[in-house]
């Protein structure tokens, strides 16, 4: 059981930026779980993708991989030998507990656990690379930079799953389903003052684009498919296959 996250219930004096920090990481599976809607969805399901993608003799990316929720539902459903799954994140405290979840389970594939900037690694012979809820915290220009070396270290057939929290180019649709969010949290046992004083401490760190921007970015990295297959919500999840015949 994962330890309830009540970081924000008393009022903070000084709102600072968000950070994924020790206290965050402590209690990040329910933090998580009750902040995204279809989270857990999402992370089953990228097992499946994972079965119908992964080739043998390749390598899985899980970037800003928190602790490691995306890698183990990899890991659990691949069927294939020699694949390598590289799961990387720059804050220490997430990749410390993600080490301890992955050396928990037994599994016929590695996973290496690496701290580090996911716009300093080099990715290559990758048949999925998986961005859940990490690209939103990337400067808004070294996203397109990111997804342009994904592409080029991708295999052709692979697949990279993007899932972000979404902003809206309708003004009341993007009103309705921010507020719906805000009744999920609420739902889920989170205060006004806990909703507010996060939603403030998130502002200046997580800068939300539309699916239209996503899809575009996608498009001018070279993927020439790219569609939203989940969405709850202000929240979702983009694939994208790299076309069989290009290199
Ligand atoms: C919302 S969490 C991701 C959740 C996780 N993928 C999952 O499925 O449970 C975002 C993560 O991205 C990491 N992150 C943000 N920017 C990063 C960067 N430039 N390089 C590496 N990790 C980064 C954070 O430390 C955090 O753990
Ligand atoms: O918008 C929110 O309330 C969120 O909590 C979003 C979000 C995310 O999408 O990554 C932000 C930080 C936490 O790690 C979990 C969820």
């Amino acid at each position: 059981m994962s330890n309830r996250d009540t970081l924000f219930a008393a009022p903070i004096n000084k709102l600072g930026d968000w950070t994924f920090d020790e206290q965050v990481a402590e209690v990040f599976p329910d933090m998580i779980q009750r902040s995204v809607p279809g989270y857990s969805n999402i992370i089953s399901m990228i097992g499946m993708l994972a079965e119908r993608f992964v080739r043998p003799k390749t390598h899985i990316y899980d970037l800003g991989c928190s602790l490691g929720a995306a890698t183990l539902s990899v890991r659990r459903n691949i069927q294939v030998d020699g694949c390598h799954i590289i799961a990387v994140d720059n804050s220490p405290a997430m990749v410390e507990r993600c080490r301890r979840h992955i050396d928990a389970f037994r599994a016929a594939t590695p996973v290496d656990v690496i701290e580090a900037d996911i716009r300093d690694v080099e990715i290559q012979n990758a048949s999925m690379v998986v961005l859940n809820f990490t690209l939103q915290f990337l400067e808004p220009d070294d996203r397109q930079r990111l997804l342009n070396r994904i592409y080029r270290g991708m295999l052709p057939g692979g697949i990279l799953v993007l899932s972000e929290k979404f902003s809206f180019e309708d003004h009341q649709i993007g009103e309705l389903l921010f507020d719906m969010h805000h009744d999920f949290k609420r739902a889920n046992g989170y205060s006004e003052l806990e909703i507010s004083q996060k939603r403030s401490m998130l502002e200046n760190v997580m800068r939300t684009d539309s699916v239209e921007a996503h899809k575009t970015r996608l498009h001018q990295a070279g993927f020439n498919h790219a569609e939203i297959w989940f969405q709850c919500f202000n929240f979702g999840s983009l694939i994208a296959v790299k076309e069989e015949s290009d290199s």
